[in-house]
C-alpha cells in the first residue's frame, strides 16, 4: 500500500505518522528556512520525474496537467526534469494559468521547463497509450471548496483538464494527493469527483506524496483515487527526523516486524492465552430470521486465531437442545445465563438481532474486556440507559472495543452516514470521546481511535472484504488478540491489520467467503 520512494529514515515510533494540511503547511515552512530558494519544488520534481520513469519506462510521451499553485509547480519542474533525463520521449505540458500569474516558485519551474524544451498543448493528446504516462498536478494540498462562488476561467480550465485527467487511459501518477481529494479526510469535493468513473478507476493510480503523508491518502475515498502510495520526505526526516515541526494528526498501521503471531512460550498453556466469550446470534425462533452464523463465524474465529479457550452463547432459546454439541468440539456452548462473565474477554453483538439487548445491561456491568459490535451497538445507540453503563465503564477500569460500520457510527453519534464518512478520522475520535473507549470504525481505511491517543489508518485490506460475514470475524480475531493480555487500542489496531492482511495475501485458487477467511487466521 505504501512504498517509500527515497532512503527515507522509519520512525521509531510504531506506524508512519500522517499530518494534515495545517501540520504539513507548518513543516514546509519550518524545512524551507533551512534550504536556498527552489530548493523544494526541485527536490519534489526530481522525485516526481525519476519516480515517472520507473512505472512507465517504455513511455513515450508523458502528459503533465499543471495547476495554477505549487502543485502545478511540482508539474513544470518534473517536465524539465523528465526533458533531460529522458530527450527522446515527448513531454507535454498543459497549464491551468499563465506564468506571470503563478506563484514564485511555481514561475521559476515554468521557465526550467521552457528552457528544457518541453512542449505546450491545450490538452491531453489523444494519441496517448497505455505505455505512456499522465501526470495530475493540478491541485495539491491547496484545494479550497469554491462551490459557493461563480466559477472563473481559471476554475473552468482546471476543470477540464482534471476530467481528463480522470477519464485517461494511461497510468496516472498524481503529484502529492489526487487532485480534488481532500487532503485531511479523503473526501473529494463534489465538484471535482470523477464522475463517469465513480467508484474506480480504468488505469492503474499512482501517488507521489512529497514532504509528510496525509490522512486522506489513505482512508475513506483516498484509496481508491491514489492508488498505489509513494512517498518521498524530500530529505526532511534526515535533517530534522527527532522533533517534527507539528504533530501527526494520525498513524498509519504497518506490518509487524515480529511477524503476525508472535512466539509462544514452550512452558505457556491454554489459560495463557485467555477465555474469549461469544454472545449473539439470534435464533430462527425469536422472528424467524436466524442470525446465528455471525456469532458463530466469530467464535470460529477466536479459535483459529489463537484464543486460550472459546465459549459460544447462543440467543437461542427455543432450539437449545440442538446445541447440544458444536460442530466444532472446541468451541464449548454455553447457554447465556450459565456464563460468568466476570473474567472472560467477551464479544458481544454479531448477529444478535433484537435477543441482545436483554444481555447488555449484563455485560456492560461485568465483563472486564467487551467488544460491542452490530446490534449490540444498534440497542446501545437507542437507549441513553444502555449508553450511560457503557460511558461509566472507564470509571470502573473496564475497557471497551466498539466496532461500528459508517452507519452504525451514525446511529451512537446521531448523524447520518454521510457526515461520518466526510470526515471519518473525526468520527472515530468523537466515538472515543463519548463512549471513552476505543473506536474501530470500519470501511475504506478503517480508522481507531482512542481517548488521549494519536488515531490510526489501517493501511492493509482491500475489497475482497466487502461482503457478510467478515465483520463478524473482524470481532472474534480482535476479542482473541486482546484475550492475550494486550491494551484495547493494541488489539484493535493489530486485529484490523491481520484482518486486511489476509484479503490482500488471499491466493487467487482459493474461493473467499468469511468461514475460510476465519480458518485461514492459524
Ligand atoms: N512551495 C514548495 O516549495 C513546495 C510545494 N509543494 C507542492 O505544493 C502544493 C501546495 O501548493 P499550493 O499551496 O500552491 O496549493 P495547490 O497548488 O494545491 O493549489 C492552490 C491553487 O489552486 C487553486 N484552487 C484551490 N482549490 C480550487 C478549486 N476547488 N477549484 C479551482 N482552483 C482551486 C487556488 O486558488 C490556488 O491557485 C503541495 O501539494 C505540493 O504539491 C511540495 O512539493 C513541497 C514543496
Amino acid at each position: 500500500m505504501l512504498r517509500i520512494a527515497s532512503d527515507t529514515t522509519p520512525t521509531s515510533a510504531p506506524g508512519w505518522p500522517l499530518f494534515d494540511t495545517a501540520a504539513t503547511r507548518r513543516i514546509e515552512q519550518d524545512y524551507a528556512r533551512q534550504l536556498p530558494t527552489h530548493t523544494l519544488m526541485q527536490r519534489a520534481g526530481l522525485a516526481v520525474a525519476r519516480l515517472a520513469m520507473a512505472i512507465a519506462p517504455h513511455a513515450q510521451r508523458i502528459w503533465i496537467a499543471c495547476g495554477p499553485g505549487n502543485n502545478g509547480g511540482d508539474g513544470f519542474e518534473a517536465a524539465a526534469q523528465l526533458k533531460a533525463l529522458r530527450p527522446l520521449s515527448q513531454v507535454l505540458v498543459s497549464e491551468v494559468r499563465a506564468p506571470q500569474h503563478l506563484p514564485a516558485d511555481a514561475k521559476a519551474s515554468w521557465l526550467r521547463a521552457q528552457a528544457a524544451g518541453v512542449q505546450w498543448v491545450e490538452q491531453c493528446p489523444e494519441y496517448m497509450g497505455a505505455q505512456d504516462l499522465c501526470i495530475d498536478a493540478l491541485l495539491g494540498i491547496g484545494l479550497q471548496d469554491k462551490s459557493t462562488t461563480k466559477p472563473n476561467t481559471d476554475q473552468r480550465r482546471l476543470l477540464q483538464l482534471l476530467q481528463q485527467v480522470q477519464r485517461s487511459s494511461c497510468p496516472v501518477l498524481c503529484v502529492d494527493i489526487a487532485s480534488g481529494l481532500n487532503a485531511d479526510t479523503g473526501q473529494y469535493l463534489t465538484e471535482l469527483a470523477p464522475t463517469a468513473v465513480p467508484e474506480h478507476h480504468p488505469s492503474p493510480r499512482h501517488t507521489l506524496a512529497l514532504l509528510t503523508l496525509h490522512p486522506g491518502l489513505f482512508t475513506s475515498q483516498g484509496r481508491d483515487a491514489c492508488g498505489q502510495v509513494w512517498w518521498d520526505d524530500l530529505g526532511y526526516s534526515t535533517w530534522n527526523a527527532q522533533t517534527p515541526a507539528a504533530a501527526p494528526a494520525a498513524r498509519l498501521s504497518t506490518r509487524p516486524t515480529s511477524g503476525s503471531q508472535p512466539a509462544r512460550p514452550h512452558s505457556s498453556h491454554k489459560g495463557s492465552y485467555g477465555d474469549v466469550v461469544i454472545l449473539g446470534g439470534e435464533g430462527l425462533g425469536h422472528r424467524g430470521l436466524s442470525m446465528t452464523g455471525a456469532a458463530w463465524l466469530a467464535a470460529l474465529t477466536a479459535l483459529h486465531a489463537g484464543a486460550g479457550r472459546v465459549m459460544l452463547a447462543l440467543l437461542d432459546a427455543e432450539h437449545r437442545t440442538d446445541q447440544a454439541i458444536s460442530p466444532w468440539p472446541e468451541i464449548m456452548l454455553r447457554q447465556p445465563q450459565a456464563q460468568d462473565w466476570h473474567s472472560a474477554t467477551v464479544v458481544c453483538g454479531c448477529g444478535g438481532g433484537q435477543a441482545i439487548e436483554p444481555w447488555l445491561p449484563t455485560v456492560l456491568q461485568q465483563a472486564p474486556r467487551l467488544v460491542l459490535d452490530a446490534d449490540a451497538l444498534n440497542a446501545i445507540s437507542q437507549s441513553a440507559s444502555l449508553a450511560k453503563l457503557l460511558c461509566s465503564r472507564a470509571t470502573r477500569q473496564q475497557s471497551a472495543i466498539l466496532t461500528p460500520h459508517p452507519l452504525e457510527a451514525a446511529r451512537l453519534l446521531k448523524t447520518d452516514t454521510q457526515s461520518v464518512q466526510a470526515d471519518r478520522l473525526r468520527a472515530a475520535s468523537a466515538l472515543a470521546q463519548q463512549f471513552q473507549c476505543t473506536a474501530l470504525l470500519k470501511g475504506s481505511g478503517t480508522v481507531i481511535a482512542s481517548p488521549a491517543s494519536t488515531p490510526w489508518i489501517n493501511s492493509s485490506g482491500n475489497a475482497l472484504l466487502a461482503r457478510g460475514g467478515t465483520g463478524d470475524v473482524l470481532a472474534g480475531l480482535t476479542g482473541a488478540i486482546w484475550a492475550t493480555g494486550c491494551t484495547a487500542e493494541q488489539a484493535a489496531v493489530q486485529a484490523a491489520f491481520r484482518h486486511g492482511q489476509l484479503a490482500d495475501e488471499w491466493p487467487a485458487h482459493i474461493p473467499f467467503s468469511a468461514s475460510v477467511l476465519a480458518m485461514h487466521l492459524g
